[in-house]
């Protein structure tokens, strides 16, 4: 028996890499739960395949159809919020990948972590919420959280490499309107942004990306995982996706983590760790073939998302879960077509400037925030 693994979000982008990084390696690991949000088709596909016992499905009424169709294969199949609870805390699991988007699965991984699971976290938007909550409760029972993330596996594994550390790089792509002069951003379409130049991801994360919304988010996510001060955080634009993250020393040397962009690579060694096993789906990295790494700065008057979420996650308390909730809302209503890409940091900006901060927040605060905020950008938009 293979070493237990639930994953929160299998039909997702992340959730379908990890399944085949455990293709890779079928002996030595178990699926021993799956759960999905809507995607019951790709689903059933999945149970017929890695046999997990217990299969999750947010939306009840899909659930109950799916439950029909796989009757008779041994895996029992649960729905709702509660659902998801039990497939987080299935008690085979050892590992417990949380790959949704949004932060729908908190409750979840909290009670993962209750239980004594390690996380292997793809899902920043739950510690951009609740970091400190999260950590918090990570330490008090002594599990790990094994950042999937790509600048955060690289962070990860670039520190405790002896001495103090000065700063902390977190790479950004600067996403497909890098170049795009201001003027322009006007006539951005949801198809231009969601057509990432490196990483093939789902459409929030890559909305994201477009706005640099995307590293903001990461910043206040390594603020949390690697318990960092803010201003110990950078943030640089290397358009090649190559060097992941930079860590800096205080004796002046730099640890960077280069890998071709493939989120395979980040989700096995979150998987594997604290072992570091062979790579089966190469190519192995040529500098000489790619001749050139650049980099640059970003450019914060273009992409104001950044500035407006490092700031969000410098005055804490209760402003990342309004920039969360705001950011998710914006960018679904780009998406559809409802708003111009430049509105999403200007209506965000405007909720956060709204928000009266509730400072150490309880997860109630923090769901509390959440539906405000989500009021207050339909309000904007409908007023
Ligand atoms: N894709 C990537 O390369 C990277 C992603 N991440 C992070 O990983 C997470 C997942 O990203 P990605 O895989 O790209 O996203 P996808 O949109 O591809 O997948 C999202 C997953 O979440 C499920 N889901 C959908 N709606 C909800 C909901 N309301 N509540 C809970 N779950 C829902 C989906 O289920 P269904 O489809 O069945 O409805 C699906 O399984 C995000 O937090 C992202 O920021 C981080 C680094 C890289
Ligand atoms: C793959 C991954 O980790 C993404 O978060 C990626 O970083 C997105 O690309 P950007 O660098 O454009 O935000
Ligand atoms: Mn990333």
């Amino acid at each position: 028996m293979g070493k237990g693994i639930v994953i929160l979000g299998s039909t997702g982008c992340i959730g379908r890499q990890a399944l085949a990084v455990i293709d890779s390696f079928r002996d030595k690991f178990q699926v021993v739960a799956l759960a999905a949000g809507q995607n019951i088709d790709l689903l059933e596909e999945q149970i017929r395949r890695y046999h997990p016992r217990l299969a999750a499905v947010l939306d009840e009424e899909k659930g109950k159809r799916l439950k029909e169709r796989v009757s008779g294969l041994g895996v029992k199949v649960v729905v709702g919020e509660a659902g998801l609870l039990s497939a987080a805390t299935f008690p085979e699991a050892h590992l417990v990948l949380a790959a949704m988007v949004g932060i729908k699965s908190l409750p979840a991984v909290l009670a993962a972590i209750q239980e004594g699971k390690n996380i292997a976290l793809a899902n920043k938007e739950i510690l951009v919420v609740a970091g400190k909550l999260v950590m918090e409760k990570a330490r008090k029972y002594g599990i790990q959280i094994l950042p999937v993330d790509s600048e955060h596996s690289a962070i990860f594994q670039c520190l405790n490499r002896g001495g103090r550390v000065k700063k902390v790089i977190i790479t950004a792509s600067g996403g497909p309107f890098r170049e795009l002069p201001r003027e322009e951003m006007d006539k951005v379409t949801p198809e231009m942004a969601l057509a990432h130049p490196n990483w093939r991801m789902g459409p929030k994360i890559s909305i994201d990306s477009a706005t640099l919304m995307n590293k903001g988010l990461e910043v206040i996510e390594a603020k949390h995982l690697f318990d960092l001060d803010y201003e110990k955080i950078e943030v640089l634009i290397h358009p090649q996706s190559v060097v992941h993250a930079i860590v800096t020393y205080m004796d002046g040397s730099s640890f960077a983590h280069l890998s071709y962009p493939d989120m395979r690579l980040p989700i096995q060694y979150a998987l594997t760790w604290p072992e570091r096993w062979d790579n089966p789906y190469g190519p192995y990295l040529d500098l000489a073939a790619l001749g050139r790494l650049t980099f640059e700065k970003p450019d914060e008057e273009r992409f104001p998302c950044l500035r407006i979420a490092m700031e969000a996650g410098r005055q804490g308390g209760t402003l990342p879960a309004v920039l969360n909730a705001a950011d998710e809302v914006a960018v679904e209503l780009f998406l559809q077509g409802r708003i111009k890409f430049p509105a999403i940091p200007h209506l965000i900006e405007e909720v956060l400037g709204r928000h009266q901060k509730v400072e150490d927040p309880s997860l109630e605060d923090i769901w509390e925030a959440d539906a405000w905020a989500r009021r207050q950008i339909w309000a904007l938009i409908e007023g």
